[in-house]
């Protein structure tokens, strides 16, 4: 089973919005067989015995009140701690994994929170949106986040992706939670949630100039961008290069523009130019919107 990257937030959707990109994939592998209970085994990068994996089928199993005895070997290509969602598309692949081999029917809603919870594995406290946009596929809109439930959109969009190279920070996106503000003021809201409704009329409609009108934010951004190498000289270039939108893709260091097909490859050029300039080894991709794992069920 696989499932796809994601790019969580999108600017001012925090927490609420993430688009599944084919810039990388997870893969699970699922044996389901008799007794109760997960074993997992990573192929490359092994995040530890307390994992997203682990976390969300015990959840699963809560909610559903199914246990059965689930073998998963993950082979993540999403890289890790980049912003890309490997956690949380990891913990999708092996649930959709499970429901295939099991041949149960799951409302997806489910798996969403089942995952969800999963990610406090790794940020400390659980959010929907990656594991959505990982399960769903498109571009996903959170509208309720306990019980959780969302929209899919299907817009044709397209993107480039860019991945610094740079050390991980241990515990990252827990830590860039902790740098968020606690209070924004009211006339900031209101902008904010401006660009909110314009990213979800931009998905709607499938236009890419309401999308990127969207992707600005003055709050989250605003105080994680200091922490993101290259963010600044990526996102100037890039709009220079003729990017619609940019934003940092879930809590970074990766970024995602938003581009019209014609200028794909100048702003992929660009992107790469920056991180070169900031001596910053990087991967830059063009990107898609993909389906999610719970297509394949
Ligand atoms: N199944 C898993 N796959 C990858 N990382 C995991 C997993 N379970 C727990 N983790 C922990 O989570 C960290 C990566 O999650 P993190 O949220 O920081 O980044 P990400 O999921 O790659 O991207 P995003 O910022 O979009 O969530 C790893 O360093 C690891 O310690
Ligand atoms: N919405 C989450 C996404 C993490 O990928 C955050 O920004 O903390």
């Amino acid at each position: 089973m696989r499932a796809p990257s994601t790019s969580a937030n999108l600017g001012a959707g925090f927490d609420v919005v993430a688009v599944a990109h084919d810039a990388y994939v997870a893969e699970a592998y699922v044996k389901v067989g008799s007794g109760c209970g997960v074993e997992v085994r990573f192929r490359g990068f092994d995040p530890g015995g307390d994992n997203t994996v682990v976390r969300a089928f015990r959840r699963f199993f809560e909610l559903t009140g199914v246990c059965r005895g689930v073998e998963v070997e993950v082979v993540n290509h999403i890289p890790v701690a980049r912003g890309l969602g490997s956690s949380g598309a990891s913990a999708v692949a092996a649930l959709a994994g499970f429901i295939r081999e099991a041949g149960v029917r799951v409302d997806p809603r489910l798996v969403v929170e089942a995952a969800g919870f999963g990610e406090a594995a790794a940020a400390g406290s659980p959010h929907f949106d990656n594991v959505a946009g990982a399960a769903l596929g498109g571009a996903v809109v959170l509208t309720s986040l306990s019980p959780v439930d969302f929209v899919k959109f299907t817009p044709r969009l397209t993107f480039v992706v860019g991945v610094p190279d740079v050390p991980p920070m241990p515990n990252k996106t827990k830590m860039m939670r902790e740098v968020l503000p606690r209070e924004v003021e009211f006339r900031t809201y209101v902008r904010q949630i401006s660009r909110v409704a314009s990213l979800v009329a931009g998905f709607a409609l499938s236009d890419p100039r309401l999308v990127a009108r969207g992707m600005e934010d003055e709050v989250v951004e605003a105080a994680r961008a200091p922490l993101v190498p290259g963010y600044h000289r990526a996102r100037r270039y890039a709009l220079e290069a003729g990017a619609l939108g940019f934003a940092l893709s879930g809590a970074g260091p990766s970024v995602i523009a938003l581009v019209l097909d014609r200028d794909a490859d100048a702003v992929k050029s660009a992107v790469a130019r920056a991180y070169a300039e900031e001596g910053l080894r990087a991967e830059v991709k063009v990107a898609a919107v993909a389906e999610g794992a719970l297509s394949q069920t």
